[in-house]
């Protein structure tokens, strides 16, 4: 008798335009589930066709956009955002905010797909990146905290999803105690959006750190686990 579809194979695509790619892929190929997890670089419409899922690594938002433009990428990706999985990471996640403060227009082509503004560099600029202890929730051994690496990071500024939109569930925010002073962080509650680093909006998850930078293969365990292998076919 023939396998029944569910327990086939799942592919993962990470966008290999330019940025922290190949270690997404280490980390991923690391890990393993119940169901094989293929992982494909994704440089074209064609290799994107092939996946369940798909990474946008940090790098650099505006030159991960132009490189997806320039590859005919732009629409299929704001196509795959509608039907399937999508994490952005640091530069990624700008690309999936629906709007970025302080864009030029036509300065910054962003793919949408989650309902939240948010600010390029809003922690400073590289000799200001940091590290913090964070707690996830939902991840696995969660009493112990995910390193979160912010390099150049971005802000979450609002969440402002529509009643259509699928409701957005925070994942993790860092302390007011260790935020770090910039300009949009003087006096901020516990609560504010600019403390949220991780969130989920539906099938779709955003960090504004890297997760790929370090050793701890925990959080793309949660994106496969909680994101990719509950929607995939
Ligand atoms: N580490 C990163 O991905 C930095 C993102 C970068 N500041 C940008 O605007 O794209």
């Amino acid at each position: 008798m023939s396998e029944p579809s569910y327990s086939g194979g799942v592919t993962i695509g990470i966008l290999a335009l330019q940025g922290a790619f190949a270690e997404h892929q280490t980390t991923l190929k690391k890990l393993s589930f119940e169901r094989k997890i293929s992982v494909v670089q994704v440089r074209t419409p064609e290799d994107l066709a092939r996946c369940a899922a798909l990474i946008i690594p940090g790098g650099e938002s505006t030159t991960i956009a132009l490189l997806a433009k320039l590859a005919g990428l732009l629409e299929p990706l704001r196509a795959f955002l509608k039907e399937k999985s999508v994490w952005g990471t640091c530069a990624g996640a700008i690309l999936l905010a629906q709007s970025v403060e302080g864009a030029k227009k036509g300065g910054q082509e962003l793919l949408g797909g989650i309902s939240v503004t948010i600010a390029r560099n809003g922690w400073g600029s590289q000799v200001e990146s940091f590290e913090a202890p964070l707690q996830v929730q939902g991840l696995r051994d969660s009493d112990r905290p995910f390193t979160g690496v912010f390099i150049r990071a971005p802000v979450v500024l609002s969440l402002v999803p529509s009643a259509l939109d699928p409701p957005i569930q925070v994942v993790a925010r860092l302390p007011v105690d260790l935020l770090p002073r910039s300009d949009h962080t003087s006096s901020i509650a516990p609560d504010d959006p600019r403390t949220v680093v991780a969130l989920r909006q539906g099938r779709h998850l955003l960090t504004t750190f890297h997760p790929e930078l370090t050793k701890d293969s925990r959080f793309h365990e949660y994106f496969v686990r909680e994101c990719v292998l509950p929607y995939a076919a």
